[in-house]
């Protein structure tokens, strides 16, 4: 889709969007650019969970979801995290559109590793003909939830679910809105780092939890060809850029500013 800006906003970067974030937007739509948003929750899931005794667990940043999980994360999703941004967007005279797997098989989804992981999905596709038209003078806003062909939920990673759904529209930018400034190695951003120092960042442990989906996410946006990536807290600042070089190597994602 041409012009289209993907924005994955981040469980814990829900709270303290400032109004920098939205001038962004109404600039981008003066430009002319189509917008999705894609939120998460993850912090307000775990939250959930733990008040009712639900254990949480996680594996590499990914959560562990059984049927229960299942059920309270569409419940936050839907009912706490989408609602709340969509009324902060429409606080700031954003025309907006909340969005879901639901409606018109928007995102379609197979499992992840279901002994590994349980609900948890990848998406597949996303009905391109359906969403074109939405996006035309509002902004999506969909969860990060996929059904499978079946009509069974997966529960998906936001940062999966931005990077998916970005790369099977043909996005130009992916932006990847946390609560860190970018990625950081003892506070510093890092500047530069390919595949394999992300790797290696990983296993000295620099690179960990919620990171690491975003990491995992952004290479796999830009071997797929959206041309920018950002790991930011703020639209305007760059924080980690990811982007590929004028090559089909995928080693060539780099991350630079
Ligand atoms: N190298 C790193 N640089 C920056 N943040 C990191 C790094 N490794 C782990 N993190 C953690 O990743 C978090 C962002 O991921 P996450 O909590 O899942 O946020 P979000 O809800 O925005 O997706 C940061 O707050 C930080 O605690
Ligand atoms: C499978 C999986 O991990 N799904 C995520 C979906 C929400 C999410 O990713 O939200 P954040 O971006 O705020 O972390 C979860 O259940 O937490």
């Amino acid at each position: 889709m041409k012009e289209l800006i993907v924005v994955k906003v981040g469980g814990n970067a829900l709270d303290s969007l400032n109004t920098d974030f939205f001038e962004q937007l109404h600039v981008w739509q003066s430009e002319g650019k189509k917008i999705l948003l894609i939120h998460g929750g993850g912090p307000m899931i775990s939250k959930l969970c733990q008040q009712l005794d639900i254990p949480v667990l996680k594996k590499n940043g990914v959560r562990v979801t059984d049927e229960k999980t299942l059920t309270l994360t569409k419940l936050v999703l839907l009912g706490q995290t989408q609602p709340l941004l969509l009324q902060k967007l429409s606080d700031h005279q954003l025309a907006v559109s909340g969005l879901n797997a639901a409606m018109n098989n928007m995102l379609e989804g197979t499992y992840l590793d279901e002994n590994g992981y349980g609900q948890v999905g990848v998406i597949t596709s996303v009905n391109q003909e359906a969403l074109t038209p939405i996006l035309n003078g509002k902004i999506g806003v969909l969860a990060p939830l996929a059904l499978t062909k079946d009509g069974n939920w997966l529960n998906v990673n936001a940062d999966e679910a931005a990077a998916a759904v970005a790369s099977l529209l043909g996005a130009q930018a992916l932006y990847l809105m946390t609560d860190v400034a970018g990625v950081l190695d003892e506070g510093k951003i890092i500047r530069r780092l390919n595949r394999k120092s992300a790797t290696d960042l990983t296993a000295k442990k620099i690179i960990t939890k919620g990171m690491q989906p975003k990491i995992k996410a952004a290479f796999k946006a830009c071997s797929a060809g959206v041309k920018k990536i950002s790991i930011t807290n703020k639209l305007q600042v760059p924080g980690t850029i990811i982007t590929k070089e004028d090559t089909d190597d995928d080693e060539a994602c780099i991350f630079n500013v």
